[in-house]
């Protein structure tokens, strides 16, 4: 990447297309270059600013009046350019039209909320890691692990019916593909993504889901008129949308990462309770999410340069989670480290309001596994799988040697 220090504000300025394939095949230098070239970069190619530090990345996080989401949070300005599909009531809403959707899916996807499915999820967990050292100590931890669990158990958890679950995981790629420029990625979901979002938004009304589960507390909070029926089926899409996909790339990181650090599995096994926090530092660590935007409400100041009103800035949070100014010996997956305030679930405001339900999926996992296996290792040559802003292993050959 080629960085020339404009001689005006001091504002360094690449040509660099961070989402390439040469860089979403590895994006680790790129985050070193732009935290090395300055609080704050401006990407010519796109017209957007970038953040990489994690200091920048946290102050435009929380601050919500500033950094705007109801703009879109992709390279797509939603005040000049029509959105793909109807916004997020979340994600692509800012107060007060997003209070009253977060305050009920805060209330569904709580901790107390959880505690029901703790123990069925564990059970799952189980049965599901017997399955697969039924079928032998080798296999592919993608689709063995990373993608079963949570197709297993999210779906029921939601109320979905049997048919069509297949649709989820392409419906999500392509939505955080959507998220980034409009390349080949993107072109790739488009041909089927008229049909998944018809098969998505047939899921979120009140007769297609069980009278159990995420969909019909969203439902129920409706009849309470906490939020209104018309709001109903799109806060269940933001359950579809962003609750498949992250987690299967998030158990795909937590995986990679113990297969890659067999000591750290040998501190899991000694003290299983490290579970949780073995998750949050896989998250710090490889980021399933790596990058999103905001848009600027008003001129702000990051370092020496202005970023003018209106403008796309570009977040890079696994740069952030790598900083070496916030993070001591960043880039070792640590059991040992206390990973709270990584930005891997965002922060502030619009901080991950599933990352309770991410963080049971995956302990339940790692517990199941913890108990079964002494050590896990790659088996063979790995496959990333590349989106516009989710890193995400394509498979993780596995071979495990049973306790
Ligand atoms: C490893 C798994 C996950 C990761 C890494 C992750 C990451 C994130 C991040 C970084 C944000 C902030 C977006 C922003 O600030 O614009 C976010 C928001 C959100 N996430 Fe997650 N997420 C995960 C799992 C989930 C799950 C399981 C659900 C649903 C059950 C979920 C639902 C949401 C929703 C609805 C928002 C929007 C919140 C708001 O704007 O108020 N996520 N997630
Ligand atoms: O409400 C939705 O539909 C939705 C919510 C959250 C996301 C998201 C975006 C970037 C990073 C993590 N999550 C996507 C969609």
């Amino acid at each position: 990447m080629t960085l020339t220090a404009s001689p005006t504000d001091g504002l360094p300025v690449s040509d660099v297309d961070p989402f390439s394939h040469e860089v979403l095949e590895d994006p680790l230098p790129l985050h070193e270059q732009l935290r090395e070239a300055g609080p704050v970069t401006y990407l010519s190619r796109y017209d957007v600013h970038a953040l990489a530090r994690y200091d920048e990345v946290h102050a435009a996080l929380v601050d919500w009046q500033e950094f705007q989401s109801a703009a879109g949070v992709g390279l797509s300005n939603f005040r000049t350019e029509e959105p793909w599909r109807p916004p997020s009531l979340l994600l692509e809403a800012d107060p007060p039209q997003h209070d009253a959707p977060r305050r009920v899916l805060t209330a569904v996807l709580g901790p107390r909320a959880l505690r029901r499915l703790r123990e069925r999820w564990a059970a799952d967990a189980e049965e599901l890691v017997d399955q697969v050292l039924a079928e032998g100590t080798e296999f592919d931890a993608v689709t063995a692990l990373s993608q079963a669990f949570p197709l297993r158990v999210f779906p029921d958890a939601v109320g979905l019916g049997p048919d069509g679950r297949e649709n989820l995981l392409p419906y999500g790629d392509h939505a955080f593909n959507a998220f980034g420029p409009s390349n080949d990625l993107v072109a790739q979901g488009a041909p089927r993504i008229a049909e998944l979002s018809a098969w998505v938004g047939e899921q979120c009304q009140r007769e297609s889901l069980a009278e159990e589960g995420f969909g019909a507390a969203i439902w129920a909070a409706a009849d309470r008129g906490d939020i209104t029926p018309q709001q109903a089926p799109l806060i269940v899409r933001s359950l579809l949308t962003a609750g498949v996909d992250t987690t299967v790339h998030g158990i795909s990181a937590v995986l990679y990462a113990f297969a890659s650090n067999p000591d750290q599995w040998a501190r899991l096994r000694a003290e299983p309770a490290l579970a949780r926090v073995a998750f949050d530092e896989a998250i710090r660590w490889e980021s399933p999410v790596q990058t999103f935007f905001r848009t600027t409400t008003t001129a702000v100041r990051i370092g020496d340069a202005v970023v003018p009103e209106g403008h796309k800035v570009l977040m890079f949070l696994a740069a952030a989670n790598r900083d070496p100014r916030r993070w001591a010996d960043p880039d070792a997956f640590d059991l040992g480290r206390d990973p709270s305030g990584h930005v891997g679930f965002g922060m502030g405001l619009h901080q991950c309001v599933g990352q309770h339900v991410a963080r049971l999926e995956a302990e339940s996992v790692l517990t199941a596994l913890a108990r079964r296996v002494a050590r896990i290792e790659l088996a063979g040559p790995t496959r990333r799988h590349h989106n516009n802003t989710l890193r995400a292993w394509g498979n993780l050959p596995m071979a495990v040697q049973p306790a």
